[in-house]
Formats: structure tokens, C-alpha cells, sequence
């Protein structure tokens, strides 16, 4: 049985307000004991969402991180600093950091194995571009980036991952793949994992992105193997995210 995770992810957006505005509603409305529930908000807002929302049960993260524990790089934030600050999930291979910052599948698959070395939860991030898909491209570029990043981990490493198939062309965009077209490009992905092992395909959470919001979130969820979502605009709005948890439940 897989527990469903939602898991907002706040891309440069947000505030302490925001994060006040959060507390406060989850006081009068409790999230629902069978989902389990994350905001990723930029790293300067960790330790102040932690502080205010660790209480109600939501589990922090963060959206990346650098490869290396310390050193001489200006700007950047490790694992281990994440970890201390008390966060739980971290994004891996977000598309907005394949394409804008340039990583590579090999990059990623080293944020990979750092998050797994600090004992962060790493959430893979995969999907096509709309080229891709019009090529009929989809399953082969989302099954590359799955396998270049999860097939060289150890295998007690890989039941730890979260896989998060956010279709390109569906951020930020209001469009969003039939919640058949996502279930058959997910149910490739857990097929995929069963090659490697029928034990972690069965266990593995898969996470749909891309425009998920309050309206459509119950016929995506719906789908066998669609574990919960990455929402982006959504989790900026409390009553629209919350809404969400509570459809995942
Ligand atoms: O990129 C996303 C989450 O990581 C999805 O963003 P939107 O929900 O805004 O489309």
C-alpha cells in the first residue's frame, strides 16, 4: 500500500506571510491522517516554515541542492546544511533546472546520491517537452531520464526515491495530459522499475506535476498509478492546496 504524498513546491515564489497564512488555516482544518503532505518553499523560508507548520504534520523540503557537502561555491546549499535545518524531501532534476540552469542527467544523478547520503528523500522530477511528445518521443525521453539517474544506484538506495512525472509542456501552462495519457506514460515508468525489481515497482510513489490544482486533482489522483502530485501554482493558494490533500485522501 502506498501512501499518497502531495508536495507543493514553491519555485522562487512565496513569503513569511504566506507561511502564516499556512499555520493559521491548518489549525481549524487538520490534513487528513492517510496522505502525507510537503512544501518545498525557497531555501531562506526552511527553518521558518519548519518552526510554523512542523507541528501540523507537514514534512519541509527543498528544490535542490549542490552535490558537495562545503566548499569554496559561492551561492550554493548543501544536503547536509538542508538536513540540519530539518528538512525531509528534496527536488532532483526539476525541468526548470534541466533547462534554465543546464543539468545534466549526470548532475542530477550526482544530487541524487548526495540527498540519499544525507538521509534526505529525493524526489525525482522527469517529462517530456511538447516536441517530444509530438514526436512520440514521450515514453523513451521519460524512461532515459528515470533509467540514467536510478538504474547505477545501489539497490537499497532506489525503494527511497520518489518519481514525480511533471510533463514539461503542463507547467505553468492550465494544460494538462488526460489523466489516462499520464497514468499509461506512469504505468511505463513503474513497469519500467519492475524490470529491476517487481518489489520496488510495487512500492514505488509516483507523483503527477504539472497544472494539477483543486479542480482537477480528483481524476488524476484517481488513476491506479498516480501516488499524488508536485503542485506548483496550486500550493500558493492554502484553500486550493489544501483542497488537494484532502482529494489525495
Ligand atoms: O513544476 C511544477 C511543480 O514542480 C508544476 O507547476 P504548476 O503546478 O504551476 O504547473
Amino acid at each position: 500500500m502506498r501512501t499518497p504524498l502531495i508536495a507543493g513546491n514553491w519555485k522562487m515564489n512565496g513569503s513569511s506571510q504566506l507561511i502564516e497564512e499556512f499555520a493559521r488555516a491548518l489549525e481549524g482544518f487538520p490534513l487528513p491522517p492517510t496522505v502525507e503532505v510537503a512544501l518545498l518553499p525557497p531555501f531562506p523560508y526552511i527553518l521558518e516554515m519548519q518552526r510554523a507548520l512542523g507541528a501540523s504534520g507537514v514534512k519541509i523540503g527543498a528544490q535542490t541542492l549542490n552535490p558537495l557537502r562545503s566548499g569554496a561555491h559561492t551561492g550554493e546549499v548543501s544536503g547536509r546544511m538542508l538536513k540540519e535545518l530539518g528538512a525531509d524531501y528534496v527536488l532532483v532534476g526539476h525541468s526548470e533546472r534541466r533547462r534554465l540552469y543546464r543539468e545534466s542527467d549526470e548532475d542530477v544523478y550526482d544530487r541524487m546520491v548526495a540527498a540519499l547520503n544525507e538521509g534526505l528523500k529525493p524526489i525525482l522530477c522527469v517529462g517530456e517537452t511538447l516536441e517530444e511528445r509530438d514526436a512520440g518521443d514521450t515514453e523513451r525521453v521519460v524512461l532515459r531520464q528515470v533509467g540514467k539517474v536510478m538504474a547505477p544506484l545501489e539497490p537499497e538506495q532506489r525503494p527511497l526515491v520518489t518519481i514525480a512525472y511533471e510533463p514539461v509542456w503542463a507547467i505553468g501552462s492550465g494544460r494538462t495530459p488526460s489523466p489516462e495519457q499520464a497514468q499509461e506514460v506512469m504505468a511505463a515508468i513503474r513497469r519500467y522499475q519492475g524490470d529491476f525489481d517487481a518489489k520496488l515497482a510495487s512500492g514505488l510513489r509516483l507523483l503527477y506535476g504539472g497544472s494539477m490544482n483543486a479542480r482537477n486533482a480528483q481524476e488524476l489522483l484517481a488513476q491506479p498509478d498516480i501516488d499524488g502530485g508536485l503542485i506548483g501554482g496550486a500550493s500558493l493558494k492554502v484553500d486550493d492546496f489544501l483542497s488537494i490533500c484532502h482529494a489525495a485522501g
